[in-house]
C-alpha cells in the first residue's frame, strides 16, 4: 500500500525521519513524508527535503508556555495551511495517511486533532495517528524514587538536560480524547516501556524511533508496496489494513519478532561466489514459529493483553525459501486463537535480498492498563 507520513512537533518530525529511513530500498511504501513544526530548528534537523518541511504558527502570538487548549485553537487556525503544504507532494495518491505525534507536548498534540479532521474531510483515505505516550519521569518527580513497579528505574537520570513536563499526562489524555471519533485508528508507542534503566526519553529516542519505524515499515510495506521482486502468496493490501485498523479510533499495539537466517552457502576456498543455500523444511518452520511467537507474545509498542484485541493482522516476511507456507498459515491460526476467529488477516512479504525472517503483528482495539495509568495521573494532577 502507499502511505503518506506527516510528522508534527519534535517527536513527530523525528519519527517521520525514522520511517523514511526504514523504507526498504526495493520495497517502497511511502508516497511522501512531510514534517510540520512551529520550531524551525527541529525542521532543519530532519533529513526530509526542504519542500516537504513547513514551519507554521509564526506571528500568531503563540508561545512555548501556552496551554494545550490554546494549541488546539491554533491547530484549527492552521489546519488548512497545513493541507496546502501537502500539495507539494501527491496526497491524492495515498491509500492512507499516518500522522505521527508525541503526546505530552503542546505543538504536535495541539495540532494533530484539527489536521486529522481536515484530512478526513478532504480525502477519501484512512487517517491513522501514530502517537507516543509520555514516560512517567517526564511528569512525575517521584517516578524514580521508590518505584518498584514494572516501570521502575534503577538509576535516576541525574544531570539530565531533559526539562520536566508536568502536564505531559494531562496533555496526552486530552489529545487522545480529542482524537476519539476523528482518527481512523491510534497506534500507540509507550515511551515508558521502552526506556532502559536510568535513561531519559531523549537518551532513548533514536533507538525507540528506529524500533517503531521498523514495525511501521513491516506492517505498511507488507506484502504489497512497489516491488519488482517475487509476488507474495497472500498480499496484504490497503483494504486489509483498513479492515483491521478500522475507522473508529481503535487503540492499536504493534508487535514484532525477527531472526537472522543464513541464506548463502559459503564456497570459501574454492574461489566461487557464495550461492543460495537449500533450506530444510524443519528450520524454515522453526524460524517462522519463533518470529510469530515473538511478534504476538513479545514486547509490544503498547503493553496490553493480546486477548483483548478485537482484530489482528500478521505479516510474515523474509527470503522466499524461508517462508514455509504451512508455518505461515499456522502462525495465523495461532493469532486467531488469541484474538478470535473472525478478526484476523495474514499475509507474507517475500524479501529476496533479506537476511532475516520477521513477523509484524497488529493488534487493534486493545485495552491497556497504561492508558488507565495516564488517566489516573491526569485526575490526580
Ligand atoms: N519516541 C519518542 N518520543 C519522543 C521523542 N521526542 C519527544 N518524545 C515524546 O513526545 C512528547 C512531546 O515532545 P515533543 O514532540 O518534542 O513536543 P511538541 O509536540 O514539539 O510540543 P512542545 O515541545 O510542547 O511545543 C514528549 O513528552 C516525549 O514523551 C522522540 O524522538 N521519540
Amino acid at each position: 500500500m502507499q502511505l503518506e507520513v506527516i510528522g508534527i512537533g519534535g517527536a513527530g518530525c523525528r519519527i517521520a525521519d525514522a520511517i523514511r529511513a526504514a523504507e526498504p530500498a526495493d520495497h517502497s511504501f511511502l508516497t511522501d513524508v512531510f514534517v510540520f513544526d512551529t520550531d524551525a530548528a527541529t525542521l532543519q534537523r530532519t533529513v526530509v527535503p526542504e519542500s516537504h518541511r513547513h514551519q507554521y504558527g509564526q506571528g500568531t502570538g503563540i508561545d512555548a508556555d501556552d496551554d494545550l487548549e490554546r494549541r488546539f485553537e491554533m491547530g484549527e487556525t492552521h489546519a488548512e495551511e497545513l493541507l496546502e503544504a501537502l500539495e507539494q507532494g501527491t496526497p491524492g495518491e495515498s491509500d492512507a495517511f499516518l500522522v505521527a505525534v508525541g503526546l505530552g507536548g503542546a505543538t504536535g498534540g495541539g495540532t494533530a486533532p484539527a489536521l486529522v479532521a481536515a484530512l478526513q474531510r478532504r480525502y477519501d483515505a484512512s487517517v491513522y495517528v501514530l502517537a507516543t505516550l509520555p514516560a512517567d519521569r517526564e511528569f512525575d518527580p517521584d517516578a524514580d524514587a521508590g518505584d518498584t513497579g514494572p516501570h521502575s528505574r534503577t538509576t535516576a537520570a541525574a544531570g539530565s538536560d531533559e526539562p520536566p513536563r508536568p502536564t505531559a499526562a494531562s496533555n496526552a489524555v486530552a489529545t487522545l480524547e480529542r482524537l476519539e471519533g476523528l482518527a481512523s485508528a491510534v497506534v500507540c508507542f509507550d515511551n515508558e516501556a521502552w526506556l532502559r534503566p536510568g535513561e531519559t526519553v531523549s537518551d532513548a529516542r533514536d533507538r525507540s524511533n528506529r524500533e517503531l519505524a521498523g514495525r511501521v515499515a513491516a506492517v505498511f510495506a507488507g506484502g504489497g508496496g512497489e516491488s519488482d521482486g517475487p509476488v507474495a502468496q497472500n498480499v496484504i493490501d490497503a483494504s486489509d489494513v483498513e479492515r483491521i485498523l478500522g475507522n473508529e479510533s481503535a487503540i492499536v499495539a504493534l508487535g514484532y519478532g525477527d531472526q537472522d537466517v543464513e541464506t548463502k552457502r559459503s564456497r570459501f576456498g574454492l574461489g566461487l561466489l557464495p550461492t543460495e543455500r537449500d533450506v530444510e523444511t524443519s528450520e524454515a518452520v522453526s524460524a517462522v514459529e519463533t518470529v510469530v511467537r515473538k511478534g504476538v507474545h513479545g514486547k509490544l509498542t503498547l503493553e496490553c493483553d493480546p486477548e483483548t484485541a478485537a482484530r489482528g493482522l500478521l505479516v510474515v516476511g523474509g527470503p522466499p525459501t524461508w517462508l514455509n507456507r504451512q508455518a505461515v498459515a499456522e502462525g495465523r491460526r495461532a493469532l486467531q486463537s488469541t484474538v478470535g476467529e473472525n478478526g484476523v488477516l495474514g499475509g507474507d512479504a517475500p524479501r529476496p535480498d533479506g537476511e532475516t525472517v520477521f513477523a509484524a503483528v497488529v493488534l487493534a482495539g486493545v485495552e491497556s492498563d497504561r492508558l488507565e495509568e495516564l488517566r489516573a495521573a491526569d485526575r490526580a494532577a
